[in-house]
């Protein structure tokens, strides 16, 4: 499985250009496709999502071309696919499949749509009933009620008015009223039910009339298409910035000092996700918007909890779940069933993620509570949705977090991570590495303590490692059962003390035979998998130094500062021979130049994670000097490169 770490946040500040609104793109291009002229389409949603409505509508034969870029030319049909018996895969894209299900249904084709896993888990049958009462002939395929569908040609009847849930997603009505103009008559929609999302219906709307059809709207009840309406290219659309992935940047700014601005949409916006800015608010965030901007702030002192109806923003309402994590008391988010039936359960999925990093949720079928708690380090699972990627990287500004499966963000925002990372800041890490006895363990733990940074002496890891397959009796070179043993350690650092299982270690890893079993067991590519994220958790606030052989190249790659500290073997040699006789050990110079030249061979010629100075590393020769003077080149190059 991939991952991404994030190490814990410092602040965030910024501007960030949106990518195209996924449910402004799937709409535009469904009714470009079936419209009377070419349409060109400017700043195209780039995702998962747009990609299958693309692929779909190629193969129902639909003139596609990219232009470059976001653009792209669309070639209508004017309402008449001209591929007539097609099996369609839409993947996980809701707002392909519901549209894509309604105007295949009403267009006499023999058509099969299919889509993953999960897709055959989401609801489709009021949207089914809905086409059945205009004469369409649906089946299903596999369950009752859900996708895949079978679509054949129907003499379609419109007999005036056909009903349709409007509870449980709205995409159902968006699809209906999206192919209602390829009936030819006039047809009115009776919603049955509370509708929810109405935001979208407004998108919907906007989009349809933007293509020359409009529909006459009785409340939030009734919706007719008269007869004779056409879809007719406005030449050119341009697609507004998405409004949800909006919400994860604004949160960033609203939690991270900021200023965040994010450019492409705004007050003007058609999308009601727009609206989330307003939720944040609430929450205490200082916003201001502009026609096709937002930016945010954090309010003096942090934000608020709220208890807010979500139904108008369930998608932008996940980035209040995660940015609860920062707001003093408890946030209750309410009417929000329509999560059950996402991409995956995301009320279930977002209380289980929210516990593991410590906080107290409470989830009821329609609603959440968070009360934020001390955050402790996890891996948080996506549930191949998106949105849940996004909204827990937010959560790195509480503590340093491993996202699994972290492409999944590509459904709509291929490059998320990427502009996560332009607007953020880090926790700092110095990484100093060196061979053994060079100092480094002596130099890093001073300029902790001058910085009051955290310290991580990684190489203990693998000692304790060693030290741990020993008393297990497992051989150093049994990779799986060291690397089960790393990934178990129980192990608490306070201070200068190490436990071990709740013991103190003392210098039990210290010892040449523990030196030796610690740079065996290090050359294990298994062993250096099960330690990664538990050394990254260290990179917490205010900052930390990390000594070892790999703490630049491997573990914090975006450290600050990498030094390399040496000194030649036989100053090393004679520092290691000092220090173990000072400890009481017996020790032979000798043997000990012997070992450690053997150590340094086998820790720099090991395949993975070898020790060597990196080309952005700087290199600090200690032979010469004292302690001290080590540990002021080292500050002295942080201040320079901090500043
Ligand atoms: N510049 C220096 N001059 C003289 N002695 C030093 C210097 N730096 C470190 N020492 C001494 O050398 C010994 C080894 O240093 P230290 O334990 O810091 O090295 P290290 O690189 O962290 O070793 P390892 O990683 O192998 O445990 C210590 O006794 C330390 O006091
Ligand atoms: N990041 C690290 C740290 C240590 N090791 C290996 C190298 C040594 O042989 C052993 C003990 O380290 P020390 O305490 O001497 O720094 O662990 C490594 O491979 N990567």
């Amino acid at each position: 499985m991939e991952f991404l770490d994030l190490p814990q946040l410092l602040s965030a500040a910024g501007t960030v250009r949106l990518p195209g609104s996924k449910s402004i793109s799937n709409r535009v291009l469904l009714l470009a496709a079936l419209a009377d002229g070419e349409t060109e389409v400017r700043d195209l949603l780039a995702s998962d999502d747009t990609e299958r409505m693309l692929d779909a509508l190629q193969a129902l034969g639909i003139g596609v071309t990219h232009l470059g870029g976001e653009n792209w030319k669309i070639v209508g049909c004017g309402g008449a696919f001209p591929v007539k018996q097609a099996e369609l895969f839409l993947g996980n894209a809701g707002t392909a499949f519901r549209p894509l299900t309604a105007a295949l249904a009403l267009a006499g084709g023999d058509y099969v749509l299919k889509g993953v896993a999960r897709m055959h888990e989401r609801p489709i049958g009021d949207l089914v009933d809905g086409l059945r009462q205009l004469g369409a002939d649906v089946s299903y395929l596999g369950n009752e009620g859900y996708p895949p569908l079978h679509l054949k040609p129907a003499t379609i009847r419109p007999d005036g008015v056909v009903s349709v849930r409007g509870d449980v997603s709205s995409q159902f009505l968006t699809g209906l009223l999206m192919a209602l103009p390829l009936t030819g008559q006039t047809v009115a929609v009776d919603v049955v039910g509370e509708l929810i999302s109405k935001p979208y219906i407004e998108i919907t709307l906007a989009t349809m009339a933007r293509f020359g059809v409009v529909v006459e709207r009785d409340g939030w009840q009734r919706f007719t298409v008269r007869a004779g309406s056409r879809y007719v290219s406005p030449g050119t659309v341009y697609v507004e910035g998405d409004a949800s992935s909006a919400s994860y940047f604004l949160a960033l700014g609203a939690i991270g000092g900021g200023p965040v601005r994010v450019e492409g949409v705004g007050r003007d916006s058609i999308q009601g996700d727009v609206k989330f800015a307003e939720a944040l608010a609430q929450m205490g965030a200082i916003i201001e918007t502009g026609p096709n901007w937002m930016t945010a702030c954090a309010p003096q002192g942090g934000l608020i909890a709220v208890d807010l109806d979500c139904n108008h923003i369930p998608d932008a309402a996940m980035t209040l779940a995660t940015a609860a994590l920062f707001a003093k008391g408890t946030t209750t988010l309410r009417n929000i069933a329509s999560w059950r039936v996402k991409e995956t359960d995301r009320i279930a999925a977002m209380a289980t993620e929210l516990r593991k990093i410590g906080a107290v949720v409470e989830e009821g079928a329609d609603f959440i509570k968070i009360t934020p708690s001390t955050a402790r380090p996890a891996a948080i699972d996506t549930y191949d949705d998106h949105r849940m990627a996004m909204c827990f990287s937010l959560a790195a500004f509480a503590t340093p977090l491993r996202i699994n499966d972290p492409k999944c963000v590509a459904k709509t925002f291929p490059d998320y991570f990427e502009r996560f990372a332009t607007v953020t800041r880090a926790a700092p890490v110095i990484a100093i590495d060196g061979p053994s006895a060079s100092g480094k363990g002596s130099v890093a733990a001073r300029v902790a303590a001058a910085l009051g940074f955290a310290y991580l002496d990684s190489g203990a890891l693998y000692r304790l490692t060693a030290l741990a397959a020993q008393r297990a009796g497992i051989a150093w070179d049994d990779e799986a059962g060291v690397a089960a043993i790393a990934a178990g350690l129980d192990v608490v650092f306070t201070g200068e003390d190490i436990r071990l299982a709740g013991v103190l270690v003392g210098d039990a890893i210290r010892t040449e035979d523990i030196s030796a079993g610690a740079s065996k067991v290090a050359a294990l590519p298994a062993v250096r998998e099960a330690l990664l994220f538990r050394q990254r958790v260290f990179n917490t606030l205010p900052g930390l130094v990390g000594d070892g052989r790999d703490m630049g190249s491997v573990i914090f790659p975006r450290a600050v500062l990498k030094v390399f500290l040496t000194a030649t073997a036989e100053a090393r040699a004679e520092r290691r021979y000092k220090q173990l006789i000072e400890k009481g050990f017996s020790a032979n110079l000798p043997d000990l130049l012997a070992d450690l030249q053997q150590r340094d061979a086998r820790d720099s010629q090991r395949s993975v994670a070898p020790l060597r100075q990196e080309a952005d590393a700087r290199l600090l020769e200690t032979t010469q000097l004292t302690i001290e003077q080590a540990v002021k080149q080292v500050l002295d190059w942080y201040s320079e490169a901090s500043s």
